[in-house]
């Protein structure tokens, strides 16, 4: 949807998709936020969507309509956990269980354990602690916290979240914590051609190894090192193409700064004369395209790598194995669980190419 639509909304879909199909089940909500952005699709102003007979999206509005990133949303909790109460106050049947993802959610469902005594879950997916660099956003780490002492359950991916990560926020934010991996469905092969039509402008020769990065450009993703590595090595060039989704970056005015700055620094890097043809960076995609692009990697005996300088869990590397794609993959955080389990590839310290 935007270059920030990343991993937990996959999990989300795929885990209550996975959900509504269990026997003992009854009913999936989703609830979020309901927003009026055309461009982003009129369907995320629809108040109630049904996705199958058990599974739907309710969103929720608020005064603020527009389209909200992450880091805008704090201001807007207050309004969202009061539309989810009055939501909840009118519904004939109360969920009997409210799984939190990402610590803005379990602010709201908190809120209604209080009010309504429904038990939550909470799964952090990316928590704030275990990210690099300078600016660690202080109320996103109190939430966070807060959600992992306070939820009655967490339920968390990989083994470094559970003992490293979660252990950051102290000894007692551990104690709740259950280790669930989770998995991706196994993909019916794309429509033929289809990933070969994304490239076919961009690359000479699109049936060479495709050295293929799937990611939202951020610091944290690395993106801009594996650019580097491939512009600065001939041997590279010569045997393999270079593939980058880096999210949906066509509109440069829907991007944060620091997505801006990464996607600066991917074209400065790739968009040279001296890679024409051998580099593809293309700025929108869609969901057939990405499943498409790891089946043409796989095909033309390439490598998928993901180079983050940490990974909270790694669903990539799962989404790459479940298309027969070999990972090189970043030793910190939980791929070394997932390319240990599944055996498709290797784990290498990503400081090894720090910018
Ligand atoms: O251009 C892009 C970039 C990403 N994706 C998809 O977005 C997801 C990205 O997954 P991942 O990189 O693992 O997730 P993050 O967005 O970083 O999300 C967090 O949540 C995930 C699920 O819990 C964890 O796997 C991550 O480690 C954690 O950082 C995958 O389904 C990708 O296929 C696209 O469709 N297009
Ligand atoms: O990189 P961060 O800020 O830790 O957040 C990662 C999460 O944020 C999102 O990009 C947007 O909410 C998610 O898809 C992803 O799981």
């Amino acid at each position: 949807m935007t270059e920030d639509t990343g991993g937990h909304i996959a999990y989300i879909l795929g885990a209550a998709r996975a959900q509504a199909a269990r026997g003992d089940v009854d009913l999936v909500q989703i609830v979020t936020r309901a927003f009026d952005e055309p461009t982003l699709g009129a369907v995320h102003a629809q108040t109630e969507q049904q996705v199958s007979r058990s599974l739907s999206i309710r969103r929720l509005w608020t005064a603020q309509r527009g389209y909200l990133s992450k880091e805008n949303l704090a201001a807007e909790i207050p309004a969202l956990v009061d539309a989810f109460l009055e939501d909840l106050a009118q519904t004939q049947r109360l969920p009997d269980v409210i799984h939190a993802h990402f610590a803005d959610a379990a602010q709201l469902a908190l809120e209604a354990r209080a009010r309504f005594g429904i038990p939550v879950i909470y799964t952090p997916h990316s928590l704030a602690l275990s990210k690099s660099g300078p600016a660690v956003d202080t109320d996103r780490v109190a939430a966070e916290r807060r959600a992992l002492l306070e939820a009655d359950a967490v339920v968390l991916s990989s083994r470094d979240e559970a003992e490293v990560q979660v252990a950051a926020y102290g000894a007692d934010a551990q104690a709740r914590v259950h280790r669930v991996s989770p998995g991706v469905s196994l993909r019916r092969p794309a429509e033929a051609g289809a990933g070969r039509a994304l490239l076919a402008d961009r690359l000479s020769d699109p049936d060479r190894p495709t050295l293929l990065a799937v990611a939202r450009p951020v610091a944290r993703k690395n993106l801009a090192t594996l650019a580097r590595v491939y512009a600065d090595s001939p041997a590279l060039q010569a045997r393999a193409n270079l593939v980058i989704l880096a999210g949906q970056h066509g509109d440069a005015l829907q991007a944060n700064a620091e997505a801006r700055a990464e996607l600066t620094r991917l074209r400065e890097t790739l968009e040279v004369p001296a890679l024409r043809g051998k580099v593809a960076l293309p700025p929108s995609h869609t969901q057939g395209d990405v499943a498409a692009l790891y089946d043409r990697a796989a095909q033309t005996g390439g490598v998928f790598v993901n180079l983050a300088l940490h990974e909270p869990f790694g669903l990539t590397m799962l989404e790459a194995a479940s298309h027969g794609l070999p990972v090189v993959a970043t030793q910190e955080g939980g791929p070394a669980d997932i390319v240990a389990d599944l055996g498709h590839g290797i784990c290498v310290p990503p400081a090894m190419w720090r910018r």
